[in-house]
């Protein structure tokens, strides 16, 4: 192909500065070295961990940058030594690598894996410490090893994921984060059994697949927590049974909670990123055996508390990444799923746009009526 080995001069959105809004560019993108792999960017969603880092509460932002990390796209060429994916390969970035050698990688205890996260958590490409994106010869840094927002991007082989190539990349996109997320929150980290009760805090993308993943493991009563009492009608859709609204309570959250399901719920997920509703969602479990999944990502300096004795008399508190599950393994599974029609992606695309209309797209991430906005990146 023309392109390989050559600098590509492409449309990306840059994030020159926190909050500031995002500018198109002509992009020049470096081919892949060793290990790496150049990726043709057809669609893109947005996630709330984009305008998270964009906000600048991220301590890992860096800017200029090129952030996104919900996609899928062509494999357009690849470096030395990569043997898993070849050109022409549809496949889906996947911030959490998968190397299948590192400590955490073989310890079968995690998803996490080791092998490039400390390039990636500073914007750079392992091989030279170096970033792939320039304007003009000024380096852009990379964003958690995928950049999305960039009509092509490279990433490292092991953060590449090759799917089915019938799937439709302007829907299967979704799996490239929130829906995975929220999934594999109950499947994997919590392991939600059948006939459980179930909490889900904030009903944006992650908490609505959440509910999905609740309803598909049997649990008997999915309680939906939102301060947009709207958020109901969509969320009975993905399983939700019943609906809170804190705002129409003057107790605390978690007692409503706890005298409305003798005693507390058996899973609670937190799907904000807010350290007070985590305690409320760690508060509102069953004594004994509740257990509570953190899943929001909260701003650099917020910090969670609860009493100890929550912990002593039983409550469990745990976190996930990606839903615990393993990227270049599992997202390929992923998408058969939803092309059996296991699992729904379609559902939560709520507009369509176009990548010079990436602005517009963050402003309708924060009205209510928007899951998720899929970013059509050649048009
Ligand atoms: N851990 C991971 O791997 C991972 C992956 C993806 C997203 N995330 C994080 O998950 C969170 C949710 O992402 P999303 O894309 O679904 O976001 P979203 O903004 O679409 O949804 C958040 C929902 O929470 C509701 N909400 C806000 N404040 C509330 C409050 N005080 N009480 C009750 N409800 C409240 C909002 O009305 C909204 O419906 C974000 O923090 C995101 O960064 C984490
Ligand atoms: N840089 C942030 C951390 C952000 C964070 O926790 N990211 C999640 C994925 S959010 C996707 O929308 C994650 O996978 N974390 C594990 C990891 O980054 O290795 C901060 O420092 O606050
Ligand atoms: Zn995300
Ligand atoms: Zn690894």
């Amino acid at each position: 192909m023309a392109t390989q080995g050559q600098v590509i001069t492409c449309k990306a959105a840059v994030a020159w500065e926190a909050n500031k809004p995002l500018v198109i560019e002509d992009v020049q993108v470096a081919p892949p070295q060793a290990g790496e792999v150049r990726v043709k960017i057809l669609f893109t969603a947005l996630c709330h961990t984009d305008a998270y880092t964009w906000s600048g509460k991220d301590p890992e932002g860096l800017f200029p940058c090129i952030l996104g990390h919900e996609a899928a796209g062509v494999v357009e060429s690849v470096g030395e030594g990569v043997t898993e994916v070849q050109p022409g390969d549809h496949v889906i970035p996947c911030y959490q690598a998968e190397c299948r050698e590192c400590k955490f990688c073989k310890s079968g205890k995690t998803n996490l894996c080791g092998k490039v996260r400390a390039a990636t958590g500073v914007g750079v490409m392992m091989n030279d410490r170096k970033s792939r994106f320039s304007v003009n010869g000024k380096p852009i840094y990379h964003f958690m090893g995928t950049s999305t927002f960039s009509q092509y991007t490279v990433v490292h082989d092991v953060s590449v994921a090759k799917i089915n190539p019938q799937a439709p990349l302007e829907k299967v996109c979704l799996l490239g984060c929130g829906v995975p997320t929220g999934l594999g929150a109950v499947w994997n980290t919590a392991k939600v059994e059948e006939g459980s009760i179930v909490a889900v805090f904030g009903l944006g993308t992650v908490g609505l697949a959440v509910a999905e993943g609740a309803k598909t493991a049997g649990a008997s009563r999915i309680i939906g927590i939102d301060i947009d009492s709207k958020k109901y009608d969509v969320a009975k859709n993905f399983g939700v049974t019943e609906f809170i609204n804190p705002k129409d309570h003057d107790k605390p959250i978690q007692q409503v909670i706890v005298d409305q399901t003798d005693g507390g719920v058996d899973y609670s997920f937190e799907c904000i990123g807010n350290v007070s509703v985590m305690r409320a969602a760690l508060e509102c479990c069953h004594k004994g055996w509740g257990t509570s999944v953190i899943v929001g990502v909260a701003a650099s300096g917020q910090e969670i508390s609860t009493r100890p004795f929550q912990l002593v008399t039983g409550r469990v508190w745990k976190g996930t990444a990606f839903g615990g599950f393993k990227s270049r393994s599992q997202v390929p599974w992923l998408v058969e799923k939803y092309m059996n029609k296991e699992i729904k992606v379609d559902e939560y695309i709520t507009h369509s746009l176009t990548l010079p209309e990436i602005n517009k797209a963050f402003d309708l991430m924060h009205e209510g009526g928007c899951l998720r906005c899929v970013l059509s990146v050649h048009e």
